[in-house]
């Protein structure tokens, strides 16, 4: 199917439509609730799409074509109806008691029953049909969430009919078997539709491969949805749990944007879900909601409400805010009668037992906490178990000065993005849970794990007493991004990505190359031509040689060898180093530490002492002390990417591509400085060397950098750049292959010249001052400012951060495992745990 053949007509399907019906249909359709369907009705009024999805109740027979007509001509709907039979199993029964829980970490709250996931498939099959009979030739079909992970499948078998293989015929049979379906894929109508590009979106957490491995029907969900073009996640954490169950589940090769299923690249990328700040501001400003809010406040006068607003769920962890505000209430009685926590819950999922079980817990403890604090005229928890009209819904936002979101795993959490856009005049303070997937990105927040309940009674208390500059402050990151990750931007940026994909299942060509390998080709050679549009496809993953390998370093001999053996018997025998360089108290060595202790890494220091044994066991306890104290140590700042995030923002420094020895290149531009000096900016350097450094394909032990002082860029004090260089000289050696600067200024010039003579001959020797790479990197690797085909001048911080920390985990994830397969031990070979 050629490109410009595409419809770009486009099929949104979710488990239940933005509209219910009441079950006498006269009355008007409302507008439905949830996180989904807030996103999917912005995002809407960018794009025009038919919404197809189940109405959450059984309509009989006779009234199908009413309200298909009326849902095709006011919503531009169509239904899929389920008797409630098949819905209660499907939806109560295995997408909300076994899906959802697994998916939340809550293994122990799941119920897998075979007659549940029977209904599951069929009432994935029924969506499909309906699917098959809207959808034609070059549209696309955008499937959301857990209730639909075999529609993609399902969906190929109606429209590609003869087309699929062999293989995917004999599962559908299986997951056909005994559900009630007319099964057309064996009808002799020639109605094949070409080129249709099916994208999936999840809303949820994609768990951990050791948590998604629970699941009894694990591979045939997988497989559900590998027959989709994009595969799309709120964030990288759970994409790369997506890929690393399909590596470990289904054996398949995945790469950090996708994975090879077949003939067919499955791509698979972020999309941060969001919200239409207009849409509360504008409400906020509405004369009824203003008086709304007046006298709201009047009525909280002297009071400082916290709100929380959450479906009734197990995984919004409300006990834990409940015993949160509890302890918080306990700890500072001066508090008591000038904190009132406004929970509204929502009724959700009434149909689980686990749902009803909730809301008993916390009726309790709702009723134990009022009668401990309250007073005559003071309640300090105001509970509502009902849903709010949205402008309501704004003006509780609208006057609370904190909000208190503490899910125990939440996919995004649109409450948080919603409070935020109303605090534009009071800038109140969002205290966040960790584990929902806005904390990833709500920089300004406080940021609380929902299991330590002192930590969040603190929050309160710091959220309760913060001083105005600081809400200001916090509320103006905030705001800056709620307005920019918006859920049309969500839904736009998928869509558009989407349509970019290439269309993969076309016939071999006259090379017998087929669509998944042309679309490789292509998307290579974009990656070499195209401007500013870097995707996850285009930071390189490997060196263009990579055909030719680099070759493992030949074996120790003799008096090496020994020298060798006795380093690494002290290493193994080593009981632990000190905390830090300024903390002597001895701590023991972690699965990361003995890990770095490889025989490869061993044998650089010993090489850097030229063989001296005293010297080398000293200089790696020393390395591995200032690695602690530089926070590489276990649970360090600089193991988490989050305190470098500010250093990152204008991409100052870049590790992108490989040059011609397979080394990754590691960019510095100092014109793109954002920061006052400090020590958070040579941690920075550090931060990239490591990500470098994991990234070296197998072989290779060096990293190459390049420094481009263009536009008169002020490199860092001299001071500074001496401490760096010997800590790059003690801590990593042999690990700077090559040093390219190009565009210096004499003055740098000059500050080279000072520091040269304190370097060690080698790394001197390594810095060049040509302003000519393309002898040492090829253009398709190499980033424009060097003269490359890489384009990063317009730089997108997050689309750059998630493919390169995607890139990063994922390596060290392989690394990690394999290490362990090798024994767990000091001294495993680099190249061992490198291998493929
Ligand atoms: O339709 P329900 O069963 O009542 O549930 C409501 C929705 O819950 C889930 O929402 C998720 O999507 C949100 C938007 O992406 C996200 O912010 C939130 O963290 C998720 O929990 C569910 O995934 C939806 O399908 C439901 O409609
Ligand atoms: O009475 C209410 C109060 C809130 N919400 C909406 O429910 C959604 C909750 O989404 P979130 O992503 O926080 O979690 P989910 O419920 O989807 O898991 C938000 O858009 C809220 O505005 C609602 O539908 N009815």
């Amino acid at each position: 199917m050629p490109d410009d053949a595409a419809s770009n007509r486009l099929i949104v399907v979710s488990n239940r439509l933005p509209v219910t019906v009441s079950r006498r249909f006269d009355d008007e359709f409302k507008m439905s609730s949830g996180g989904l369907v807030s996103a999917l009705s912005g995002c809407k009024k960018q794009m025009d799409f038919t919404w197809i999805g189940w109405l959450g109740i059984e309509i009989p027979e006779a009234d199908h074509e009413h309200v298909t007509n009326r849902l095709r001509d006011e919503y531009s709907c169509q239904p899929v109806f389920l008797p409630d039979s098949v819905a209660d199993k499907y939806y109560n029964g295995f997408a909300n008691e076994m899906l959802w829980p697994l998916f939340h970490y809550h293994p122990g709250e799941m119920n897998f029953d075979e007659t549940n996931w029977s209904a599951y498939r069929q009432a994935n099959a029924m969506f499909a049909q309906v699917v098959n009979s809207q959808v034609k030739s070059g549209d696309m079909v955008w499937v959301q969430d857990y209730h639909l992970m075999l529609l993609p499948m399902m969906l190929r078998g109606l429209i590609e009919k003869s087309d699929i293989g062999e293989g995917t015929h004999k599962e559908l049979d299986r997951l056909h078997r005994g559900i009630d379906i007319h099964d057309p894929r064996n009808d002799t109508t020639n109605d094949t539709k070409l080129g249709v590009k099916i994208g999936w979106f999840l809303h949820t957490p994609f768990p951990s491969s050791e948590i998604y491995r629970i699941l009894p029907v694990r591979r045939e969900i997988l497989l559900g949805i590998l027959h989709c073009d994009l595969v799309g996640f709120h964030t990288y954490d759970y994409a790369r749990h997506f890929l690393s169950s399909c590596t470990r589940i289904m054996g398949l090769s995945a790469l950090p944007n996708g994975v090879q299923f077949g003939d067919r690249f499955v791509h698979c990328g972020t999309f941060p879900i969001g919200i239409e700040p207009s849409q509360f501001i504008e409400t906020i400003q509405k004369p009824n909601v203003i008086k709304r809010i007046e006298s709201l406040k009047k009525r909280f006068e002297g009071v400082k409400i916290i709100c929380g607003v959450d479906r009734l769920d197990y995984i919004k962890g409300v006990p834990q805010k409940l015993h949160a505000l509890e302890v918080f209430l306990h700890q500072h009685p001066e508090w008591i009668g000038k904190v009132c926590l406004v929970q509204l819950a929502i009724p959700s999922r009434g149909g689980v037992e686990e749902y009803q079980t909730l809301r008993a817990r916390v009726n309790e403890l709702v009723g134990r906490i009022n009668g401990r604090f309250g007073t005559v005229e003071f309640m300090p928890i105001h509970f509502m178990h009902k849903s709010l009209s949205f402008d309501e819904l704004s003006a509780l936002y609208a006057i609370s000065d904190a909000c208190l979101v503490s899910s125990t795993r939440d996919g995004m959490n649109l409450v948080s993005y919603e409070y935020i856009s109303t605090q534009c005049e009071n800038h109140g303070v969002m205290i966040l849970s960790e584990f929902a997937g806005a904390a990833q990105s709500f920089h300004g927040s406080l940021i609380v794990n929902p299991w330590n309940i002192a930590e969040m009674a603190n929050a309160i208390h710091e959220a309760v007493t913060m001083g105005p500059d600081e809400r200001a402050d916090k509320h103006s990151k905030l705001f800056k991004y709620v307005s920019k990750y918006t859920s049309s931007f969500w839904g736009t940026s998928f869509v558009s990505e989407l349509k970019r994909i290439k269309y993969s299942h076309e016939t071999k060509d006259e090379d017998g190359n087929d669509g998944v390998y042309r679309e490789i080709v292509k998307a290579k050679e974009r990656s070499n031509s195209v401007g500013n549009d870097l995707y996850a496809s285009d930071i390189p993953t490997q060196p263009v040689n990579s055909a030719t390998k680099p070759a493992r370093r030949g074996s120790l001999e003799g008096a090496e060898k020994e020298k060798y053996v006795t380093v690494l018997a002290q290493m193994k025998e080593l009981q632990g180093v000190a905390v830090s360089e300024s903390d002597g108290t001895i701590a023991p060595l972690s699965n990361t530490e003995k890990m770095w202790l490889s025989s490869d890494c061993i044998q650089r220091y010993l090489r850097a002492t030229k063989w001296d044994v005293d010297a080398t066991v000293k200089r790696l306890k020393n390395t591995l002390v200032w690695r602690r104290t530089i926070g590489l140590g276990e649970g360090g700042k600089l193991t988490n990417d989050e305190y470098i995030r500010e250093e990152q923002l204008t991409g100052k420094q870049l590790i992108l591509g490989f040059d011609n020895q397979s080394r990754p290149l590691w960019y510095m531009k100092p014109d793109r400085q954002n920061t006052q000096e400090s020590p958070r900016q040579t941690d920075h350097a550090y931060f990239m060397l490591e990500c470098a450094r994991l990234l070296c394909p197998q072989g290779v032990e060096t990293v190459s950098l390049l420094i481009n002082y263009a536009k008169k860029a002020k490199g860092p004090s001299l001071s500074t750049s001496k401490s760096v260089m010997y800590n790059l000289a003690d801590h990593y050696p042999e690990t700077l292959g090559t040093a390219f600067v190009i565009n210096l200024p004499t003055v740098v010039t000059w500050m080279f010249k000072i520091i040269s003579p304190l370097l060690d001959p080698v790394t001197r020797e390594k810095l060049s001052f040509s302003n000519d790479v393309s002898h040492m990197v090829d253009k398709s690797q190499l980033e424009n400012s060097f003269g490359g085909d890489l384009d990063l001048t317009e730089y997108d911080h997050d689309k750059y951060w998630s493919q390169l920390m995607s890139l990063v985990n994922a390596r060290k994830e392989k690394l990690s495992t394999r290490w362990n397969e090798l024994g767990a031990s000091v001294g495993v070979s680099e190249w061992d745990m490198k291998a493929e």
